[in-house]
């Protein structure tokens, strides 16, 4: 099968801010997948996606934490530096990891400096509302482009008593907006909206003069973001119902490593166009000197033979 080879492919232009801005005015829906190391970060690239996330979602999908708060400031600009290394167009955002900017507003600035400076990404996610506020409007005013997070904020499970879905009441849904208003007043580009009703979500979005992009929240948004793992079939724990399965990876790398661990036992590989010839010249030499240095007559037919024997034993 012919492999598409990135250097001949033909590169597109990198999103920026204002192409997104640009996609916003036109009501062009934006796209946005996680990605988390280099080749996952390559495929959000080739597949024409808008914007990668890094998400700290990483924590549970490639780490295998049971929640996002984990994961560290080091851990997350290791996975933001190979996700730019794959991703050379899309914008990227990186998550501001739990207990990193939360304190104060200093802490949010020069974490969310590093993840620009030695994380090569775009932009900074940081989830709150109106208690936030000033947090975004500081790194904004360093010239940081920020995205909120909103309603389901999954690094504040513990209270709000799991990955519940929000916004269910009249009164949090208004609570929502205020905070959606809060953020927008703050500086930030764009808002992520998680596990709200659609309705508010679809509210929200028409009133704000900034993308809110959506993850369990309805066609209203103006876009979409899912875990990358999620929409591949790639990951063993939950299925919330706002995902939508592509693909199931899982199931195809299993049945293909399956086959592999079958090949080694039967030996069906490596196959010939496997393994690497020798001149058959050099191999007598070879032999030659072996038998000069062991006095013991060796040559490949035994050599076979006895390969044979051994397998059949283990049989
Ligand atoms: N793989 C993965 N995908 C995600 O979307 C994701 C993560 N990890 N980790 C961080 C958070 C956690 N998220 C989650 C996790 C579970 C549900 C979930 O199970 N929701 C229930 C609804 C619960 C309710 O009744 O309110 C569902 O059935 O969808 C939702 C969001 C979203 N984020
Ligand atoms: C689910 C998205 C929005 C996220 O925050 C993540 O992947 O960490
Ligand atoms: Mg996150």
């Amino acid at each position: 099968m012919p492999v598409e080879n990135s250097n001949t492919a033909q590169r597109r232009s990198k999103v920026s801010i204002k192409s997104i801005q640009s996609m916003y005015k036109r009501k062009e829906a934006i796209s946005m997948m996680t990605a988390q190391d280099y080749p996952s970060g390559l495929v959000v690239d080739q597949s024409g996606i808008d914007v990668c996330l890094v998400g700290d979602s990483l924590a549970m999908v490639s780490l295998g934490f049971d929640s996002t708060n984990p994961l560290t400031v080091e851990d997350m600009l290791h996975h933001c530096r190979a996700v730019a290394r794959g991703a050379k167009a899309p914008f990227i955002v990186a998550d501001l990891p739990y207990g990193s900017y939360e304190a104060n507003p200093d802490d949010a600035v020069r974490v969310s400096l590093r993840f620009i400076k030695e994380g090569n990404c775009d932009a900074v996610k940081l989830e709150g509302g109106v208690e936030m506020a000033e947090t975004i409007r500081r790194i904004t005013r360093v010239g940081i482009p920020v995205l909120a997070h909103i309603g389901l904020t999954p690094q504040r499970q513990s209270a709000l008593g799991g990955f519940r879905v929000q916004a269910k009441t009249a009164k949090q849904a208004s609570a929502l907006l205020t905070d959606a208003f809060a953020v927008q007043e703050a500086g930030a580009f764009g808002v992520v909206v998680e596990a709200i009703p659609a309705e508010i979500a679809g509210y929200i979005t028409e009133q704000l003069k900034i993308p809110t992009i959506g993850i369990g929240a309805g066609v209203h948004c103006s876009g979409q973001v899912l875990v990358q793992n999620d929409a591949l079939g790639l990951f063993d724990r939950f299925v919330p119902k706002f995902t939508k399965q592509y693909c199931n990876l899982n199931e195809i790398i299993t049945s293909a490593l399956r086959e592999y661990h079958e090949d080694v036992k039967t030996r069906r590989f490596p196959a010939p166009q496997n393994t690497y010839p020798i001149d058959a010249a050099q191999l007598e030499k070879f032999y030659a000197l072996e038998r000069e240095r062991t006095g013991v007559h060796h040559n490949q037919q035994e050599h076979d033979e006895e390969n044979r024997t051994a397998h059949a034993a283990m049989l």
